[in-house]
């Protein structure tokens, strides 16, 4: 039996974030993964996809000026191989040596301080759960006789097909089929709410929409997918639209409809640990109800990123090592869809703004196509909506455009620090930037 002061099940973004949180703290970590250590982000979401993302952008430009040819063998090829470099940071050998002890093995809870590894004890004061999510399957009729792609295999085909369908249009969906597209892969996006990315501003996922329609995706909405199967070209799929029943073709299918939390054979229920199908219960500083034993990430579901997954982390550990505890704030959630342009969102959306402080808000708005740089660049197609409250503080942000990721960061900043929208006029911004947007905007 070994003993530690801190076990995390699993080594993925929440894993990593809080072995290196609690060694900052002097703490002796004993991190476990069954796969090897980066969990879904590294080995088959975020890098994997944004890789893909990146030699698609560069492919869509390169086919303004010359006739190019696409080897879809060797940009697969070239995803994993990035994949595997982006690893490196997190290679066993880098987290040894960083002082975490690692090991590659199956994890169970047997009690709320004891582990067993693949048949070896280890106990420890504190206990991470952070074993991550699956792809959703729905019971949609057929699905299980066929062939589906899900974010797990779609990396490791060998080539692209000619054709595809994308059942789901979120982040996944979204960003994957308007890669595929640039790459020469026909796609039809299937998507049962009536925009794609229901979850964002609805006047900027509609505008991405029409983007992803003008370079050829085929987008059918408030479409519901009923039935599949095989055919002899691939797959055929019949959705109900407007009350009428469409058959649609792809010589592959890959399903992006969301995520079921990983909560079972870890012997979670053996120890008391509530969950359900949305997750493992938590309370607002992290703790499941087994005391003593923390749960974060996507597991937990509140808001399935990486860094969602890292800011988690390191409230749980610094709520299970310290006195005084902090409860989850999720006031400053951001993310970023990285289509081209990139759809970013930092707190509130306009409409959530106004159902919670009715006409007391103000949405401070800038159009691209007034921004110098992305006249120059021919990337007028974007739009801010920063959305303020009566003292000018921001309530929320959402920006489609180039570089939006970035420019929302530089909003987070102001807001997570409570400064009002306004303080950025006195900020010297370099010219000709997108940034530069930020210090011209109109009350
Ligand atoms: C295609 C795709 C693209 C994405 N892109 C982005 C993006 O651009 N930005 C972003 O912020 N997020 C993105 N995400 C989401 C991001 O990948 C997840 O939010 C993040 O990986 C969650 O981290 P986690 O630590 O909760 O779980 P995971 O990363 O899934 O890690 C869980 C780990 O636990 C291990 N494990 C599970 N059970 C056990 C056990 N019993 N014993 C031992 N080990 C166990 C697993 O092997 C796994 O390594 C993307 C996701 C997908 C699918
Ligand atoms: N850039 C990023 O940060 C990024 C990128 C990819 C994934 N992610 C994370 O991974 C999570 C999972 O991504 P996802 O795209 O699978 O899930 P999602 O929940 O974002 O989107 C699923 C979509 O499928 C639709 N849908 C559900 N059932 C359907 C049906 N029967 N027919 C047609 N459409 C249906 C939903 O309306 C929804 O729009 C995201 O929520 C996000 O947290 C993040």
């Amino acid at each position: 039996m070994k003993e530690f002061d801190l076990a995390i099940i699993g080594a993925g973004a929440g894993g990593l974030n809080s072995a290196y949180a609690g060694l900052a703290m002097g703490k002796s970590v004993l991190l476990i993964d069954k796969h090897k250590p980066g969990g879904e982000c590294t080995w088959f979401g975020c890098i994997p996809s944004k890789a893909l993302i990146h030699i698609a952008d560069e492919i869509h430009t390169a086919t303004k000026y010359a006739d190019v040819t696409v080897d879809s063998k060797a940009i697969l090829g070239k995803v994993r191989a990035l994949t595997e470099r982006a690893h490196q940071a997190e290679h066993p050998d880098v987290l040894t040596n960083a002082g975490i002890h690692y090991i590659n093995g199956y994890a169970r809870l047997k009690d709320a301080r004891t582990l067993d590894v693949d048949g070896e004890e280890y106990t420890a004061k504190k206990i991470i759960v952070t074993p991550g999510s699956s792809p959703a399957v729905p019971p949609v009729k057929g699905l299980d006789q066929v062939e589906y792609l899900t974010n797990v295999n779609v990396f490791h085909q060998d080539e692209l097909p000619e054709t595809m369908i994308v059942l789901g249009a979120g982040a996944i969906g979204v960003e994957l089929s308007q890669a595929m597209n640039r790459l020469g892969v026909r796609v039809t996006l299937v998507e049962l709410s009536d925009t794609i990315l229901p979850k964002e501003d609805k006047e900027l996922s509609t505008a991405l929409q029409e983007t992803l329609i003008s370079e050829g995706v085929n987008i059918l909405t408030s479409a519901e997918a009923v039935s599949v199967s095989n055919n002899t070209r691939g797959i055929s799929l019949t959705v109900m639209k407007d009350g009428a029943s469409l058959e649609i073709e792809g010589e592959r299918i890959l399903l992006a409809l969301g995520r079921k939390p990983n909560v079972h054979g870890m012997g979670l229920e053996t120890i008391g640990v509530d969950f359900d199908h949305s997750g493992i219960k938590v309370d607002e500083y992290l703790e499941t109800t087994v005391k003593g034993v923390y749960a974060i990430g996507d597991a937990v579901g509140s808001y399935q990123f990486s860094h969602m997954a890292g800011f988690q982390a390191r409230l749980a550990i610094s709520n299970a090592f310290s006195d005084s505890k902090e409860a989850v704030d999720y006031q400053n959630k951001v993310w970023s869809t990285f289509t081209h342009p990139e759809l970013a969102r930092s707190g509130m959306t306009e409409e959530e703004a106004k159902a919670a402080y009715g006409n007391k808000i103000k949405v401070v708005r800038f159009d691209f196509s007034d921004l110098d740089r992305a006249v120059v660049d021919e990337a007028t197609n974007g739009m801010i909506k920063i959305i303020v409250d009566e003292n000018d503080h921001i309530l929320g942000a959402s920006i489609l455009g180039e570089r939006a990721s970035e420019l929302v960061s530089e909003l987070q900043v102001i807001k997570t620090f409570n400064h009002k929208l306004s303080d950025l006029k006195k900020v010297i911004h370099p010219y000709p930037s997108y940034s530069s947007v930020l210090q011209e905007l109109e009350d």
